[in-house]
């Protein structure tokens, strides 16, 4: 769906937005809670010692967008599941590399060595997980208790024949375009921003110890859900501003005029290719008090209470705007809370600096740090 246009990435999308909704906000949440249990025991296993937050945190994200996905979570140490999330992070890391970025403008240039073809490589690798899972899930397909989107997809596929009409959208090639969108989207980003989330709390202690005080104040030692953040403020900014500060996706995706256009006296012709500029919103001087330091008061008023800002645009807007925002809301909210209900995040002994430098690839991911979590009491 990412890099479809037209009739085909209107059904995708519309399955798509249906799909999850059928699925349910409460059982998402669900999945989200279990998930972060796992996450906490996973950290609490590795005691007070460093360890890289990246494939953990990888790991829990994927294994909600799996559980849409395929219906099921996956062990974090089942080494298909370390493979699966290795290939999605480093396929997402080689789509923003040059050499991708000029086969995309010249794909004449394609016979030339380089990360583009590791790209196929890793796409073909994906794709045969993913019709590995798609066998198993058509072998249990229950039209009463649909447990996937791939279920969704192949009963859709039946009803639509059943029907007597032909299915122009619902075949696999759909199929595996679109688990590997929903898998690659939804991963990385959500996973970056989480780690740049513990990086930011540790660099700046006493934002952390604000965000601590709040969940204690409001959900104590209870488990925390997503419409707790009504009533935390002071959290809901900090998650607000740690998008905003990281600025994931500077670039948004690349879009293309449908028709000609004239914007504020320039004339923009049909199918010019435009890059939204997302970094010129969320660093807008005239919208945001502070836009480059990280503050949470950036969506703060004097009371204290949470300011949701026009000009953030994290997600995008229109109607391409991310298909997975309310998922995302929903997993950094608890994910971030359950981490900090249970845990203060800290550099290792004997380091003073956290790298906050940016690795640039479709997203802008942290640099890898080391880091400790000491249990809360
Ligand atoms: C912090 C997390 C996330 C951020 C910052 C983010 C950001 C974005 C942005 C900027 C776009 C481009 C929109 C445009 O073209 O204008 C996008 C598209 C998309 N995102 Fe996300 N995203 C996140 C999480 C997710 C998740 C969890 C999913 C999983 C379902 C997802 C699925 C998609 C899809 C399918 C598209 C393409 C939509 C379309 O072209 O119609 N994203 N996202």
């Amino acid at each position: 769906m990412v890099f479809s246009n037209g009739e085909n990435w209107k059904a995708m999308r519309r399955f798509t937005l249906s799909t999850l909704r059928d699925l349910g906000r409460k059982l998402i949440e669900n999945k989200i809670n279990e998930e972060s249990d796992y996450l906490v025991e996973k950290i609490k296993s590795i005691k007070r010692n460093p360890f890289d937050a990246k494939m953990i945190l990888n790991a829990s994200v994927a294994n909600i967008i799996g559980a849409i996905l395929f219906g099921k979570r996956m062990d974090y140490e089942d080494p298909k599941f370390i493979r699966l999330a290795c290939l999605v992070s480093d396929y997402v890391r080689l789509l923003g590399s040059p050499m991708v970025t000029l086969y995309n403008l010249f794909p004449a240039l394609g016979f030339l060595p380089g990360s583009h073809k590791t790209v196929m490589k890793l796409v073909e690798e994906l794709y045969s997980f993913i019709r590995s899972r798609a066998a198993e899930n058509q072998k249990h397909l229950d039209e009463n208790d649909q447990r996937s989107l791939i279920e969704a997809f192949f009963l859709h596929q039946k009803q639509v024949k059943k029907e007597g009409n032909c299915v122009p959208y619902f075949h696999e090639k759909n199929l595996l375009s679109l688990v590997k969108s929903l898998f690659s989207a939804g991963m990385e980003t959500t996973s970056s921003t989480l780690r740049w989330g513990l990086y930011f709390m540790i660099k700046y202690s006493d934002i952390q110890e604000k965000v601590q005080d709040e969940i204690s104040r409001v959900i104590g030692s209870a488990q925390p859900h997503y419409s707790h953040r009504t009533e935390m403020p002071y959290t809901n900014a900090v998650v607000h501003e740690i998008q905003r500060f990281a600025d994931i996706v500077p670039l948004s995706l690349p879009h293309e005029t449908t028709c000609d256009v004239n914007f504020k006296g320039y004339f923009i012709p049909k199918r010019t290719l435009i890059i939204p500029l997302l970094s010129s919103v969320l660093r807008d001087k005239t919208q945001f008090d502070n836009p480059e330091e990280f503050s949470p008061n950036n969506f703060l008023d004097a009371e204290g209470n949470f300011v949701k800002k026009e000009a953030f645009m994290a997600f995008s807007a229109g109607r391409r705007v991310c298909a997975g925002e309310t998922l995302a809301w929903m997993e950094l909210f608890i994910f971030f809370t359950s981490l900090l209900q249970k845990f203060s995040f800290r550099p290792p002994p004997g380091v003073t600096h956290i790298d906050l430098t940016g690795v640039t690839g479709l997203t802008i991911a942290p640099e890898q740090n080391m880091i400790c979590a000491f249990p809360r009491t």
